[in-house]
């Protein structure tokens, strides 16, 4: 994943002497040449750069083109090299008749990141308090189900929430408070304070008794964007909600089936078509979970790329639902929201199964991945702005 280049810079001076626009319109492209300085140490230097990336990404230097290997700067004016999707350090030097490069291509372009997600990123100001930076609300949990809570109310905090608060039922809060640090644990009979957060998500691990279907209709009534999920659904199915504030569904094949009235087997075999019963019975945005998890409102509908099958495993569900409450929270509508948490929560997952298997993959590893994939779609998103 490194490569090397070295040059003799009198060949390149020749070259541009003799060729002069020509030689430059062929190697560097449109936004190189708007910066580029024409000394010969530095044209071959940015020369050597684009051979060194080639052999980092192991393709010959003419498969991949010279304008497209290109030679950039990041946010904070390092060198840096992209070549579509991927990104490279940089480091180069000249001495007397010779410039060398060294190209090292980033860990984290193993995986390609899509710019239009990168561009949803929620903006994050430097002067931001924890206040400004999204309260996530998350009501769940019951005896026996304080993993699902935790996961969805920590993972809105790894999404970039100043604050999370989970809602549990008032026989666990004692427990369940025991156990958690940065998120701030509440009573379910507290449901007044939950008009002060920005978004909330419901239904992780909450039960399906008839106080956690009571708790469910408060909450689904309120006008807060809101993403619902696991049991939050069960109660949907069951019961004629008022719902008021934008909404997220969230199910898998089986929550579906259950929403449309079908079986698990005819969604997974018609899963644009289940969507679209859902959205006609439901409204709001659709997010049907599994491999190549649709994300659909009645505008708009896409496919998500990122994620695999080590994602299959108890509790990864409810990370989502965390995450994409965070996105709610920070501002974003329900499209978008839903739009880039599933697709952060897929790159997690990949960044996960690169480090710990498909097999060794388990929920947490996905809060604990996802800094990396903001990292990596942060970075695209620089490049992609110049
Ligand atoms: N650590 C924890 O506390 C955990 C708690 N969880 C909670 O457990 C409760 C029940 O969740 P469940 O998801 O089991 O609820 P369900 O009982 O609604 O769904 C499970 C059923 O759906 C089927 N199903 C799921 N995906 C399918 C697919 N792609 N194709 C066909 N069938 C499919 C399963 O086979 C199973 O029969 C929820 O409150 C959930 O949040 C789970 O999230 C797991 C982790
Ligand atoms: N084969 C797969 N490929 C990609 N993602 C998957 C796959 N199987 C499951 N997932 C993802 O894992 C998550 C599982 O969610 P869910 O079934 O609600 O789990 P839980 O309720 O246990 O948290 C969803 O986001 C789903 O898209
Ligand atoms: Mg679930």
């Amino acid at each position: 994943m490194i490569g090397v280049d070295l040059v003799y810079i009198p060949r390149v001076k020749e070259i541009m002497n003799r060729r002069g626009e020509d030689f430059l319109e062929r190697v560097f492209s449109p936004e190189e040449r708007a910066n580029l300085n024409l000394r010969p140490e530095t044209v071959a230097g940015r020369f050597a750069a684009k051979e060194a990336m080639a052999k980092a990404l192991g393709v010959g230097l003419f498969k991949a083109g010279f304008k497209n290997l290109i030679v950039t700067q990041d946010a904070r004016g390092a060198l840096c090299g992209r070549y579509k999707n991927d990104t490279f350090d940089l480091s180069l030097s000249h001495e007397r008749d010779y410039a060398v490069a060294v190209a090292r291509l980033r860990e984290s372009s193993v995986l390609s990141v899509s710019n239009e997600a990168a561009n949803l990123l929620p903006l994050v100001d430097e002067k931001d308090h924890k206040g400004a930076r999204g309260k996530a609300a998350i009501v769940g949990g019951s005896a026996g189900m304080f993993g699902s809570v935790d996961l969805s109310s920590s993972a809105a905090l790894r999404a970039g929430c100043g604050l999370s608060y989970a809602y549990v039922p008032d026989a666990v809060f004692n427990d369940f408070s025991l156990r958690m640090r940065e998120v701030i644990v509440k009573k379910q009979s507290a449901l007044d304070d939950l008009r002060g957060v920005d978004a909330l998500g419901i239904g992780p691990g909450m039960g399906r008794d008839r106080r956690a279907r009571d708790v469910f209709l408060k909450v689904y009534a309120l006008d807060l964007p809101m993403v619902v999920d696991a049991d939050g659904l069960y109660h949907l199915a069951e019961a004629k909600a008022e719902s008021a504030g934008p909404k997220i569904y969230t199910p898998h094949a089986g929550e579906m089936a259950r929403l449309i009235g079908r079986d698990a087997d005819w969604v997974n075999a018609h899963r644009d078509d289940a969507v679209d019963e859902c959205l006609a019975l439901y409204g709001g945005v659709v997010v049907l979970k599994g491999h190549g998890t649709i994300v659909a409102s009645k505008d708009d509908r896409v496919v998500n790329e990122t994620g695999n099958a080590g994602m299959a495993t108890a509790g990864s569900g409810d990370v989502l639902t965390g995450i994409i409450t965070a996105f709610l929270a920070q501002g974003l509508d329900c499209f978008q929201a839903a739009r880039l948490g599933v697709y952060m929560h897929g790159l997690a997952g990949d960044f996960a199964a690169l480090h710990k298997s498909k097999w060794g993959l388990i929920a947490s590893d996905l809060i604990e991945y996802l800094p990396e994939a903001f990292l990596r779609l942060e970075a695209a998103r620089e490049i992609c702005q110049k």
